[in-house]
């Protein structure tokens, strides 16, 4: 085996530099040296108004950064909410958002888009749920062909109900489409007590994207305990030569120090 690659970073812009307008945290994000920056839905609704969507649009474009990654319209984050994909009722919005991002996608180069679950509703059987969440990955499969569509473990919400990555992969092979991926989290899996070493090894042909933060705390790389430069090793070594989008919080002046300072594991 060669030398391991360096991995390829992209930055989450909707958890790192929030305090800046959009285009100063671009702009931000570039001239720390990344050439990616990845997003959860950037508007309020799942049916934005075109100008808003032109305007983020524009907005990535002029920074020279490309865009990693998507979120799909998600419901109310700051609620609690985690997704509307397998929420019954909910299916126009879904659907209307894939085709936003289906725009975004072909204007921008972006191939990644994250369909998060949703939580278990209460007085609606988790089969019913399951059933929509087919109907929907599969819709939105076919409507994002040329691209992936991500399934994610989340933690910190009880009711969201992919804790693993084998609670993903399994929705993974439910709905059976080609490109339809895990999202690895390495964060929300390794909080929500999932064996990432484990993981990787297991699910390497299916993990699509790469999501990184320190736990506790979801900080920087090298903020917590996770020996998050051996499962990137690992998974460089591995032949994962997609982006890795830092998806941490941090009130640092330089969020970014960490990269250069050699106290991350
Ligand atoms: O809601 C979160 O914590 C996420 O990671 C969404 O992608």
């Amino acid at each position: 085996m060669g030398p391991v690659p360096d991995p390829r970073f992209a930055v989450n812009c909707s958890i790192l530099l929030t305090q800046l307008p959009l285009r100063a945290r671009l702009d931000t994000v570039r001239a720390a040296g990344f050439e990616a920056a990845e997003f959860w839905w950037p508007f309020p609704t799942a049916t934005p108004a075109d100008a808003d969507v032109e305007a983020f649009v524009d907005a990535v474009r002029a920074s020279g950064l490309a865009l990693a990654g998507l979120n799909l319209f998600a419901g109310d984050l700051p609620a609690g909410e985690r997704g509307v994909v397998s929420w019954p009722g909910r299916e126009d919005e879904l659907l209307a958002s894939v085709r936003v991002a289906a725009y975004v996608g072909a204007e921008l180069g972006c191939r990644r888009f994250n369909a998060l679950y949703g939580n278990r509703l209460p007085g609606h059987d988790p089969a019913e749920q399951d059933a929509v969440a087919d109907h929907n990955l599969a819709a939105a499969a076919a409507e994002l062909a040329g691209a992936t569509v991500l399934l994610e473990p989340v933690s910190g919400i009880d009711a969201y109900p992919l804790r693993t990555a084998a609670d993903a992969v399994a929705v993974v092979d439910r709905v059976g489409a080609a490109n339809v991926g895990l999202l690895l989290d390495v964060y929300h899996l390794a909080v929500n007590g999932d064996d990432v070493a484990a993981a990787i090894d297991r699910f390497r042909d299916r993990i699509a994207h790469v999501q990184l933060a320190d736990a506790p705390g979801r900080g920087a790389p090298g903020t917590g305990t996770l020996p998050l430069r051996a499962w990137i090793d690992d998974l460089l070594a591995g032949g994962y030569d997609g982006w890795m989008a830092l998806e941490h919080v941090s009130a640092d002046a330089d969020p970014f120090a960490w990269r250069t300072e050699g106290s991350w594991r």
